[in-house]
């Protein structure tokens, strides 16, 4: 019997999960979504990547980039498959996730791109810069998130996954009301978060 040849196999591609937010601040219900995508699409890493201006935000005051870099940072130190990215804030100007993805593809070779997004944001893609191109670059999973449905059909077949994540009805506009009105987040965001919100004083004044 002649020696069985071994079936050709290119190189194993990264699996890059990309969480885009405005995190102001980051709290457990984005790290519990990057988490449970990780483990459902067996990612290799998950990246943060912290907006540097968010234009569909521009009606309302943002925190420094520095700052929710920072907390971005504190947040996600623990867990060796997460990282932070800087991309979108010294990219400077208006953020676009199409400049994102074509960033971090020049970054990571190869690598296969997840971009994760919540149902909210899912259900406005097709209002995005480039939307066509974006997912020619990246798959896009859209997590649950308690309070909101998808309800956009125009998705394309193929370049959208959904995903149950355990349901955290936090958001960081309940956060920073709350640190506004004296309430407490521990628990809300990770330990470290509640210590640089305080330490710099983020979110008294906010409406
Ligand atoms: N509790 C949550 N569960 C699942 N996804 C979430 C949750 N909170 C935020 N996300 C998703 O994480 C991404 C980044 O969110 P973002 O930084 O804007 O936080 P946010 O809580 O939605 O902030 P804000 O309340 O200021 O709008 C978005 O796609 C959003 O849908
Ligand atoms: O590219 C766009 O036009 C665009 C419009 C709205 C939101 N996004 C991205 O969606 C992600 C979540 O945004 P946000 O504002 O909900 O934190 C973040 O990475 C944004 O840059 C991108």
């Amino acid at each position: 019997m002649g020696e069985q040849q071994a079936p050709a196999t290119g190189p194993v591609k990264r699996r890059l999960g990309v969480m885009g937010g405005t995190f102001d601040p980051i709290h457990h219900g984005h790290l519990v979504a990057a988490s449970e995508v990780a483990a459902q699409f067996h990612l290799d890493e998950v990246v943060f990547v912290p907006t540097g201006q968010p234009w569909q935000k521009s009606h309302q005051t943002v925190s420094p980039a520095e700052d929710r870099y920072l907390m971005t940072v504190i947040a996600t130190a623990s867990n060796p498959q997460f990282s932070v990215s800087r991309i979108d804030i010294d990219r400077g100007g208006r953020t676009y996730t199409i400049d994102t993805l074509r960033d971090l593809h020049a970054e990571h070779g190869d690598a296969d791109l997840f971009f994760i997004t919540g149902a909210d944001a899912l259900s406005q893609i097709l209002g995005w810069r480039d939307a066509p191109e974006l997912f020619s670059l990246a798959h896009f999973i859209g997590v649950t998130r308690p309070g909101h449905v998808l309800s956009d059909p125009g998705l394309p077949d193929g370049g959208v996954s959904l995903v149950e994540v355990p349901a955290l009805a936090i958001s960081s506009t309940d956060c920073r009301a709350r640190v506004a009105a004296g309430e407490p987040v521990w628990y809300l965001v990770p330990d470290g978060v509640v210590r640089y919100i305080d330490k710099r004083g983020l979110y008294r004044d906010a409406g």
